[in-house]
C-alpha cells in the first residue's frame, strides 16, 4: 500500500481586501470585498513506501498548502488523502508519532536554549523511551557531526548547524514519513551535501518515505529519481525527473557582456532575447543551434564575455506554464489518466 495517497485534493483560501488608507479602513468597518484564492486544484498523486518523491514548482504553485494539508496543519476544501493510511486532518496521535516535517524557513527549537533541552522536550511529546532516546540522538548527531554543537544555545549556531539540530528534533521519534519543505535553503555548498547525504542514509538504512520541496534543483536531482511538478495549484506532471531534465536540455541560456550597448532588435537575431540591461544581455537558443548561435555572436558583437547554462528544471517550468497551468505552444502537451492520477509530458522522449 503506498504511504502517502493524494486524490482530487483541493484548497481555497476565503480572504478579504483590504485597501490602504484612513477612509478605506472606515468603509471596511461596513463592508469587505469577499475573495477567494484556489491554492491547490484536485490534485492527485501517490508515494510508495521508502520512495524519494521531489514536489517541485515555482512560486506560489501551492507545494507549502499541499504539504500542510497532508500534515494535518490545513484543512482541505474538498478531497481526500492517506498518509500511512491515516486521514492527516484528523490529527490521531498514533499519527502524529509516524511523520514529521521540516521546514527551512521555521524552527521548532528553542532559540535561547542549548538544542539538547529542545530534544528533552520533543522526547517527553513523543514519550520516547530514555534507551532510544539516547541512541537516536548519538546515532543522528555522529552522522550529522554535530555531536559538540548539542549543548550550545541554538542562536549561537549557524543556519546549516541549526539545520541539521532541527532534523535531528523532527526525527527524535522516528518517523516513517518525513515532509521537507525547503530543508536547505539558505545553506552554504557544503552544508547542502552532508544534508543530502543523510537523507540518502536516513531513506536507505531506515526506509523513510520522503516528500520534498526544494527550490534548489540539486536537492531534487541527487535525491528524487521521481517528481511531481505543480503549477497554479495543479499537478502538471508525475514521473521521472530525467525525463524533464532531458526535455529542458533542449535550450540552453547564453549570457553575453559586451563592450557597449546593443539594440534588441539586433540581438534577436541570435535566439530569444530574454533580458538587455546595457552591457549585459540573457538569451536563450535552441541547443541543435547554440555552437553557430555562438560563434556568429563572437564574430559579430564587440563581446567582452559570454557563457552557456542550461535552463533550470524550475525555471523552465515557471516560463512555458506561466499562465496557472495554461501550455503555451511550445510546451510538451500534459496527458494526464485521470483515474490512476497519472500524468505525462507528449514528445518528450522516454
Ligand atoms: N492563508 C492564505 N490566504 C490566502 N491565500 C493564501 C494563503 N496561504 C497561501 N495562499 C496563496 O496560495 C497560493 C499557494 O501558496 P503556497 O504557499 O502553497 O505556494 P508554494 O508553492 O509553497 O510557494 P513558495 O515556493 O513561494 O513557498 C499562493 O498564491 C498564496 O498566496
Amino acid at each position: 500500500m503506498p504511504a502517502i495517497i493524494v486524490d482530487r485534493l483541493s484548497k481555497s483560501f476565503d480572504y478579504y481586501k483590504k485597501e490602504a488608507g484612513l477612509s478605506h479602513s472606515f468603509r471596511n468597518l461596513f463592508y469587505r470585498k469577499p475573495l477567494r484564492k484556489d491554492a491547490v486544484t484536485e490534485i492527485s498523486f501517490r508515494v510508495e513506501e521508502a520512495e524519494m518523491v521531489g514536489f517541485l514548482g515555482p512560486n506560489g504553485a501551492g507545494k507549502t498548502t499541499t504539504l500542510k494539508m497532508l500534515t494535518g496543519i490545513l484543512h482541505p476544501t474538498a478531497g481526500e488523502a492517506s498518509v500511512l493510511g491515516y486521514v492527516p486532518w484528523e490529527r490521531r496521535k498514533a499519527f502524529k508519532k509516524q511523520f514529521a516535517i521540516v521546514m527551512g524557513q521555521k524552527s521548532q527549537l528553542w532559540w535561547d536554549l542549548p538544542a539538547n533541552e529542545s530534544l528533552m522536550l520533543n522526547k517527553c511529546i513523543y514519550e520516547i523511551e530514555d534507551r532510544s532516546f539516547g541512541r537516536i540522538v548519538g546515532e543522528l548527531s555522529e552522522l550529522l557531526d554535530v555531536r559538540d554543537l548539542l549543548s550550545v544555545q541554538v542562536r549561537r549556531l549557524s543556519l546549516g548547524e541549526r539545520m541539521k539540530l532541527e532534523l535531528i528534533a523532527a526525527l527524535l521519534h522516528e518517523p516513517k514519513v518525513l515532509f521537507l519543505d525547503e530543508p536547505t535553503i539558505g545553506l552554504d555548498l557544503l552544508s547542502q551535501r552532508k544534508i543530502r547525504e543523510f537523507l540518502k542514509t536516513l531513506n536507505r538504512e531506515r526506509r523513510t518515505t520522503v516528500l520534498l520541496t526544494s527550490h534548489n534543483m540539486n536537492d531534487i536531482v541527487d535525491l528524487c529519481k521521481r517528481t511531481v511538478i505543480i503549477n497554479g495549484g495543479k499537478v502538471i506532471y508525475d514521473g521521472d525527473l530525467a525525463k524533464v531534465n532531458g526535455w529542458l536540455d533542449q535550450r540552453k541560456i547564453v549570457r553575453v557582456s559586451l563592450a557597449e550597448p546593443v539594440e534588441r532588435r539586433r540581438l534577436e537575431a541570435y535566439g530569444i532575447v530574454r533580458s538587455v540591461e546595457d552591457v549585459e544581455a540573457v538569451l536563450e537558443v535552441e541547443k541543435t543551434f547554440v555552437k553557430e548561435q555562438a560563434k556568429r555572436i563572437l564574430d559579430d558583437l564587440p563581446v567582452v564575455d559570454f557563457t552557456i547554462e542550461d535552463v533550470s528544471i524550475e525555471e523552465g517550468i515557471a516560463q512555458l506554464y506561466r499562465n496557472g497551468g495554461e501550455e503555451n505552444e511550445s510546451a510538451p502537451e500534459i496527458r494526464q489518466d485521470v483515474r490512476h492520477g497519472v500524468y505525462a509530458l507528449d514528445g518528450v522522449p522516454d
